[in-house]
């Protein structure tokens, strides 16, 4: 049974931790629903773990739509989030509707995630107000990170602790569903996370948020190009891959592979054939 946002508001109130990865292709979503996380996010850093752009800001809603779609085929009863692109809700709340509908209708989310604190709250409520569920996302936003200084973590002054402490309040009372808090001090998520109802989901914000996100290739150590502190690898495929295609290579090279296993048996006699 697909979760609801119900389920996931319910979860905060409970004291269960609630799980999500990044999943971007079918596959990946099916092996991670199998292992019941509670919520797959087709997250925009697809732009840099599989289309290889440096940032996220050239993703397009066609690229989302694109991934958004294959994840939702590869996991039919999961709870998916897909984040909406740099420019699908920067230029009015009709054109984020409209971008919104979009991904609900063609890719078959159940939600959508934006970036953005106080200047996004009318966007927010627009979508909510049209039906589009929507997770809030502060602290390092990616897509506007070259304002932020770059990748850095946010939310080290008092100044600005309040202000992300304001932020998250405008977006609850916005209609925002749950919240991604992103590079942020330990105390400050922690204190954002107990100031509001819905749930926080944290990355790089410390054990107190009510759940954790992390980007599935960094998790199981496939994505080498950049490695942020708060990523832990639960395992080290890139060696295995490697090693993996180094021995094919080999095996094709010296004519171990394929085997008599991997090949199918004749059945003709081709003394006819050899003579035509
Ligand atoms: N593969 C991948 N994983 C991610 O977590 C991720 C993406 N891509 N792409 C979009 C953004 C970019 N993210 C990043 C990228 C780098 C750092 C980073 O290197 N941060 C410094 C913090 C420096 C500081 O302020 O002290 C670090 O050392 O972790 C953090 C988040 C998170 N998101
Ligand atoms: C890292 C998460 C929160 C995200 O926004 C993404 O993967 O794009
Ligand atoms: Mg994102």
């Amino acid at each position: 049974m697909r979760k609801t946002i119900r389920d996931i508001r319910a979860m905060k109130a409970g004291g269960s931790k609630i799980t999500v990865l990044t999943a971007y292709d079918a596959a990946m979503a099916s092996l991670f629903a199998s292992c019941e996380v509670d919520i797959l996010l087709v997250g925009d850093s697809l732009g840099m773990v599989m289309l290889g752009y440096d940032s996220t800001v050239p993703v397009t809603m066609a690229d989302m739509i694109h991934h958004a779609a294959a994840v939702r085929r590869g996991a039919p009863d999961a709870f998916v989030i897909c984040d909406m692109p740099f420019g699908s809700y920067h230029t009015g709340v009709r054109d984020a509707v409209i971008n919104g509908l979009r991904i609900m209708k063609e890719a078959g989310s159940d939600a959508v995630k934006l970036e953005g604190g106080l200047e996004m709250c009318v966007v927010v409520k627009g979508l909510v107000e049209a039906g589009v569920p929507v997770m809030g996302h502060i602290g390092l936003t990616p897509q506007t990170a070259s304002q932020l200084g770059g990748y850095k973590v946010q939310g080290k002054d008092l100044e600005a602790a309040r202000r992300l402490v304001a932020e998250a309040k405008a977006l609850e009372e916005a209609g925002a569903f749950a919240l991604t808090i992103e590079c942020v001090p330990a105390g400050l998520a922690e204190i954002i996370t107990s100031s509001l109802a819905i749930p926080t989901i944290g990355i790089g914000a410390g054990v107190h948020c009510d759940g954790q996100v992390l980007v599935g290739q960094d998790m199981l150590g496939m994505f080498e190009k950049f490695q942020p502190k708060f990523v832990k690898q639960y395992a080290s495929l890139a060696p295995q891959i490697k090693a993996a295609v180094e021995e094919y290579n080999s095996e094709v090279r010296n004519g171990s592979y394929p085997g008599a296993e991997h090949s199918f048996a004749d059945s003709l006699d081709y003394r006819q054939l050899l003579a035509e």
